[in-house]
């Protein structure tokens, strides 16, 4: 058999797949199944309770639900506060806000400093890991090479299925101050090994941030400027957990309540969040703005810019998923609170970094495309930019390639995901194992020679 016939041979059999898989629509419907586990009217079905973090993106109003301005509390504390106090107090703030996140409150100067001495001690990686494990089969998806080096580490690890919750909350330390280094080490294998660029792997810097470090470990010379590692800071903090719902922390859960080790169940959670439909989409969305860009003749021109959303929407442009990025939530409605603060440093560096035109194109789109979206689908609750909308643009004037997005996303989320599976294995023991109700035909066995 040549490429070509196994090729023809499994779309033949791909074909089949979906022919005979299909399930009538109606029949979901019929039997009142929760499609995405979200009701009728888009509503996630509770599966379980949390203290780590709240959304609130409606409000009754006499006695009638209403969208409302997105909000997120991180332990009781507003996102908004603990983002200005940082800001204001001119602090890095990923420590703290990961420490509020694991122990449910606020560190004082003492608590703070042990905490940061903690992450330290845990940024090392086994002797050689870097020769032996990043460097080999190195790839543009840095998200895979993540999962390979987290999955990896379980073997250095003598206790690596021991689920007592401190040995998990060791394991969850370690593997939050050593994510930076697995990621930009891998972007730099791959920059080297695939695009013939130099390769730099610096060693961090105990005294350093999380932000400042991974800058650090990116830049060739290890040089930023204040302002840049306060900016990737405030990102961190801002993507650094959202619920119980939301799909890898959701995966967490899952795959935590069957006693899974933590490597393998971060390793779960990074596999979820690179879809594009989730942490993946910062990098669709600079993809997607960058084919706009080709296609849009005059990008001030907001009815050729409406066309290009539209095409989206129909699968005619980009990469025809029907889906405009960064756009559209599975909780929020009128706004996430998130994409808001991000927009209001995005202005500010667009103007230090002469990106204006790109800003403007930005806030064109973010007022567009949930016009268009509401127009073609049927939306529930309104649709606004998420998150994912302006990180990627952040992530472009600090310098940083677009491989690393999704990753960076995984260095702040990896703290969510600790604190979440510690609420799992603290509070339910009991495996997560919804229902699907079969509608398959039972059928006569055949022997081979009659069939
Ligand atoms: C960190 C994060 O995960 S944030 C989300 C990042 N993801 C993206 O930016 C990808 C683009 N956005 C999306 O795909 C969706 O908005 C999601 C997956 C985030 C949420 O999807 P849902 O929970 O289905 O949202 P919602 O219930 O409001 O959607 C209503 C309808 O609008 C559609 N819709 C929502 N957002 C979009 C969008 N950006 N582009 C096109 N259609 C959209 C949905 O597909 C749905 O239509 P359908 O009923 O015909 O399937
Ligand atoms: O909550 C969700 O569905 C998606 C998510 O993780 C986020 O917005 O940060």
């Amino acid at each position: 058999m040549n490429s070509k016939e196994f090729m023809n041979t499994i779309s033949g059999l791909a074909q089949g797949c979906v022919e005979t898989g299909k399930i009538d629509a109606e029949l979901y419907t019929r039997y009142d199944v929760q499609r995405g586990l979200r009701d009728k009217n888009g509503n996630g079905v509770l599966a379980g309770l949390t203290k780590v973090s709240k959304i609130e993106s409606s409000k009754v109003v006499d006695g009638v639900k209403q969208p409302c301005d997105g909000r997120l509390f991180y332990r009781g504390y507003d996102i908004h506060d603990l983002v200005g106090g940082v800001v204001r107090e001119k602090r890095y703030g990923f420590e703290e806000v990961a420490y509020l996140l694991l122990f449910s409150k606020l560190p004082d100067d003492k608590e703070l400093a042990e905490f940061k001495g903690l992450l330290s001690y845990c940024r090392k990686l086994p002797t050689n890991f870097v020769r032996d494990v990043v460097m080999k089969a190195p790839s543009k998806d840095i998200m895979n090479s993540l999962s390979r080096c987290i999955l990896t580490l379980a073997s250095y690890d003598p206790k690596a299925s021991d689920i007592s919750v401190d040995n998990v909350l060791r394991q969850c330390l370690m593997i939050t101050s050593v994510m930076p280094m697995l990621a930009v080490y891998s972007y730099h294998a791959f920059n080297h090994y695939e695009r013939d660029e130099s390769m730099y792997i610096h060693r961090p810097d105990p005294k350093l941030s999380t932000a400042e470090n991974l800058l650090r470990l990116l830049r060739p010379d290890k040089k930023y400027s204040e302002v840049e590692a306060h900016v990737l800071d405030m990102a961190l903090v801002l993507h650094m957990e959202h619920g119980g719902g939301n799909n890898s922390t959701f995966t967490t859960h899952v795959v935590t309540s069957s006693g899974t080790d933590t490597y393998a169940a971060v390793a779960s959670a990074l596999s979820s969040l690179k879809g594009p439909k989730h942490g993946g989409a910062n990098i669709k969305v600079v993809e997607m703005m960058n084919d706009l860009r080709k296609h849009v003749k005059n990008l001030k021109d907001q009815d050729e810019v409406e066309d290009y959303l539209k095409k989206l929407l129909h699968k005619e442009a980009f990469d025809k998923k029907g889906l405009i990025y960064g756009m559209g939530h599975a909780v929020y409605s009128k706004s996430d609170p998130r994409a808001e603060v991000f927009k209001g440093f995005v202005k500010q560096l667009s103007q230090e970094k002469h990106r204006e035109s790109d800003f403007e194109l930005y806030s064109m789109i973010e007022v567009l495309a949930p016009k268009v979206i509401a127009e073609e689908r049927k939306i529930y609750k309104g649709v606004s930019a998420n998150v994912d909308f302006y990180s990627g643009f952040v992530y472009s004037m600090l310098d940083i390639p677009i491989e690393l997005f999704t990753p960076i996303f995984a260095i702040a989320r990896i703290v969510g995901w600790s604190a979440h599976r510690i609420e799992e294995l603290i509070n339910v023991d009991k495996i997560i194992r919804p229902a699907y109700m079969s509608v398959m035909e039972e059928a006569e066995y055949v022997p081979l020679e009659n069939r």
